[in-house]
């Protein structure tokens, strides 16, 4: 099992923050921690927004192994996580992957994503875009760049969840736009599906319930049944059955996704993001094959026995 340290995060000015995120792995025997800058991009800034570095520690004697770059893990581990949550939520007949927002988290989440479930249709929007045609394009596979974010949600497939958002004054264009702006693709687990045909029911999932977590950085979501959620569609388990392994400690202001804007505000959580809870389930029943593993984790054991000079 891997114990997860208390990890913290660090903000020096607004929208710019230093992540610690330590970890002990007994089987592996492997120590280590990442370190993430996350920081709002600027227009005219060439650096990627998450900046990832991973430090490996000899167990025994606490000494620094190797320093491996972050980016990949960092790309490849949060959409399997979402995959993960997807596995375990999407109702059987979802054929529709909306994927909002077109930078590192949506090429990651496009590929295992297609790799893993058999989605006939892929709408992407993007604040820009330039960048979303881009994305498209460099797929291997057909993906329609939509011109607004409800075009990507809703399409023109369902009609019925089409009136129920905007019976949804919080789902309407301000309120998406606004979240989009904020997170752009944090929706995109939970909004990301549509059946097509399939009469749609809102399953009484859970109310936005905002309180400031203990260390006062953010916000988290609670998980409360009474409010249908109409971004979420027939078949899809209630979250309670999923759900009820207990908060990673040290994680709870990273839970639920939305906890600070990248302006450093607090923004409302709405319930497609409380899926990133899924985060901390321990033990998940997923197929060897189904993910794909990268060379990064394999190899963490092997580094920690003879470290590539390379790495050091
Ligand atoms: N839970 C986890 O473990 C992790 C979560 N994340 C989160 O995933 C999200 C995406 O990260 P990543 O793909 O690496 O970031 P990128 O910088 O690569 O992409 C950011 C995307 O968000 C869009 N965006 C940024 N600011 C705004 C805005 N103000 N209004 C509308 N759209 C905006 C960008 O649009 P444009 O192309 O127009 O600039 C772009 O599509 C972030 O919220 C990040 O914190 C990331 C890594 C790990
Ligand atoms: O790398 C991670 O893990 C991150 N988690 C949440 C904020 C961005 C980075």
């Amino acid at each position: 099992p891997t114990a997860p340290g208390s990890r913290s995060l660090f903000s020096t000015l607004s929208a710019r923050f230093l992540g610690v995120m330590p970890a002990y792995s007994a089987a592996d025997d492997a120590l280590t921690t990442k370190l993430v800058t996350f920081y709002e991009r600027r227009g005219d800034s060439a650096a990627p927004s998450h900046q990832a570095t991973v430090l490996l520690f000899d167990p025994r004697c606490g000494s620094l192994r190797a320093v491996l770059d972050g980016s990949v893990i960092t790309a490849k581990r949060t959409a399997a996580v979402s995959a993960i949550a997807t596995k375990l939520l999407m109702p059987r007949s979802a054929e529709v992957l909306c994927i909002l927002g077109a930078g590192v988290q949506a090429r990651s989440h496009y590929e295992i994503f297609m790799e893993l479930f058999p989605f006939t249709e892929v709408r992407l929007w993007n604040r820009s875009e330039q960048r979303a045609v881009r994305l498209a394009s460099s797929v291997g596979g057909a993906v329609r760049v939509c011109g607004t974010a409800r075009e990507a949600v809703v399409g023109e497939l369902n009609e019925r969840v089409g009136r129920d958002l905007k019976d949804h004054q919080e789902y309407d264009d301000t309120y998406l736009t606004q979240q989009l702006s904020l997170k752009a693709e944090r929706l995109l687990t939970c909004s990301a599906f549509q059946s097509r045909g399939e009469r749609y029911q809102s399953p009484p999932l859970g109310t936005r319930q905002q309180h400031q977590s203990r260390d006062g950085l953010g916000w988290k979501a609670a998980l409360r049944p009474s409010r249908p959620n109409p971004l979420l569609y027939a078949g899809t388990p209630p979250i309670a059955q999923v759900a009820h392994s207990p908060i990673q400690p040290g994680l709870e202001c990273f839970q639920a996704g939305g906890i600070h804007s990248l302006t450093g505000q607090p923004v409302p959580v709405s319930h497609s993001l409380t899926v990133k809870n899924f985060f901390l389930i321990p033990s998940l029943n997923l197929r060897s094959s189904s993910l794909k593993p990268f060379p990064l984790t394999l190899s963490l054991p092997a580094l920690i026995k003879s470290p590539s000079p390379s790495f050091l």
